[in-house]
């Protein structure tokens, strides 16, 4: 999960993408990237950093033009080199540069083929690299000196056919606009939405709808499963189907804890699903122990708030801030490197003694993926004088690899992998642990108004979306990407690309 933005204006695009970016840090914090276009010129700023660090005045004074894109990063792929940040830029035809959420899945044979047939270099081992190259030379075998809005879909469809995994993308093809595309499944959220000034109508398209309220746009919709939308620099605006079987199964890790609570993703309210989570986990508890003697329900800051308060409330117990947070800390699941992660969970959550002092405690999380924040925060609950602590978590049990931009590729590293509820309740020290059922879970996302029968749950169940990947294919990025592959990888930040300013 990364986050991308891309904006046609009727003046400078520069800070509306800065400030988009910054609405979408949570999505991404290792590198930051906008490139913008200004007749047939590019100017593109990016690096490893947050967006407040990546983006000084200079850099912001030569981002000029009234269209451009940007992305916030969160590895998935490659390594964390600056020469992976986005966005991307291939020169030919006509000059791409493109931003990628998501991971795809076949990614080897595409590099192949890139190489051996469409004869184009890639220069990094990012996946985005892959997916802008294909796209790139979809468009180009169409072999028109100026691409209509014909051409552009029937790339995106060229991309569809070839490409497998999650991606939401969005991408500048200079001169002739932007274009905003979704996998057939549309695993990964991407939305579009306009705003009215005196010069005339702007487009955003976006991962979230936040970025586009909070920026005044309007929500229009989102996209639907591997449609596109193709937006020209004059402000006409398109929409077109460019795959044969799109099906919405959308990933549900973003309403457990990838999305902002005040974004709505395909129709659903991040916040309400949240509420829906704590409501059905109450009932669980309730159902496993109808006369339980918990005191006190205390959240894990920030994600799981939303779900807490609901379940408080319907267990009737009081709902309070036992912990605070550092603001200054970002997200330390999205950390790269375990070592990273466990520091920052101390210096980031600091206990409140006297809401634990001889109290039986209810924590809640909105997820356990490797164990890394709940082992510390029960233990710093017991430190501070509870008597009996226990955990719930507002979605099942993390037990398989994600494989379509979330970067768990490695199942040993996930504390449920392989073990029951009780096991990993030992390992956690937790007296008591409750896990949301995968089947309340999918209620609590799609069983509001706006009814969604399918999902990406395969951290849940293993079931994979696409149908491409098998054990050879998780083997394999196992052994690539888990901590330690990470750690000992080098790191080249040499960018063959657009000057970078
Ligand atoms: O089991 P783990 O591997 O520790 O991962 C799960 C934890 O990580 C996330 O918090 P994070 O600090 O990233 O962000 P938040 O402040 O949005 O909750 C999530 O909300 C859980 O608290
Ligand atoms: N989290 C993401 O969406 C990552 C995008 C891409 N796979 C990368 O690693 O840069
Ligand atoms: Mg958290």
């Amino acid at each position: 999960m990364c986050g991308i933005v891309g904006i046609v204006g009727k003046s400078n695009v520069n800070q509306a993408l800065y400030d988009a970016l910054t609405v979408l840090q949570h999505r991404g914090q290792d590198a930051a990237g906008i490139v913008t276009s200004h007749g047939s010129r590019l100017f593109l700023r990016k690096d490893n950093g947050l967006v407040r660090d990546v983006f000084h005045t200079r850099h912001m004074q030569r981002l000029i033009g009234n269209i451009g894109i940007g992305h916030v990063r969160y590895p998935t792929a490659g390594s964390s080199s600056s020469a992976e940040a986005q966005p991307f830029y291939v020169n030919s035809p006509y000059g791409i540069t493109l931003a990628h959420n998501g991971n795809l899945t076949n990614v080897e044979q595409l590099s192949r083929e890139i190489y051996e047939s469409d004869l184009r270099h890639v220069n990094t081992n990012s996946d985005s690299e892959v997916l802008l190259n294909v796209f790139a030379h979809e468009l180009a075998v169409r072999g028109k000196l100026q691409p209509t809005a014909d051409d552009i879909f029937a790339a995106v469809s060229g991309v569809h056919q070839r490409c497998r995994g999650g991606y939401a993308v969005v991408a500048m093809v200079t001169g002739y606009g932007i274009v905003g595309f979704r996998d057939p499944h549309g695993i990964r959220p991407i939305v579009f939405g306009q705003r009215h000034t005196d010069e005339g109508v702007e487009y955003m398209i976006a991962s979230e709808s936040v970025a586009l309220d909070v920026l005044g746009f309007t929500l229009i919709r989102d996209l639907a499963p591997g449609e596109a939308v193709y937006i020209t620099p004059e402000g006409q605006l398109q929409t077109r189907q460019c795959a044969d079987n799109p099906q919405l199964s959308p990933c549900i890790f973003e309403h457990v804890y990838l999305a902002r609570p005040d974004s709505i993703m395909d129709g659903v309210s991040v916040y309400k699903a949240r509420l829906r989570m704590g409501e059905k986990l109450a009932e669980k508890i309730l159902r496993e122990r109808p006369d339980h003697d918990i005191d006190v329900v205390i959240p894990i800051p920030d994600t799981s708030r939303t779900s807490a308060l609901e379940l408080a409330n319907k267990l009737g117990v009081k709902f309070r801030e036992g912990f605070v947070k550092n603001r200054y800390i970002g997200r330390t699941f999205i950390m790269p490197g375990q070592a990273a992660r466990k520091k920052s969970v101390r210096q980031k959550l600091n206990a409140i003694d006297l809401e634990f002092r001889g109290k039986n405690v209810m924590l809640v999380d909105d997820s356990i993926v490797r164990g890394t924040t709940c082992k510390q925060i029960i233990q710093m609950a017991r430190e501070a004088g509870a008597k009996k602590v226990y955990f719930c978590s507002a979605a099942p049990a993390v037990r398989y690899p994600n494989v379509y931009g979330i970067d768990m590729p490695s199942a040993h590293e996930l504390i449920a992998h392989g073990r029951s509820t009780e096991e990993v309740a030992e390992l956690i020290g937790t007296d008591w642990l409750v896990y949301q059922d995968l089947e309340d879970l999918k209620e609590a996302v799609g069983g509001g108004k706006i009814k969604i029968g399918q999902f990406d749950s395969a951290v849940f169940d293993g079931q994979y979306v696409t149908g491409d990947v098998n054990e050879a294919y998780l083997d394999r990025i196992e052994q690539a990407r888990n901590d330690l592959a990470k750690a000992g990888q080098g790191v080249s930040n040499d960018i063959i690309d657009l000057h970078n300013n």
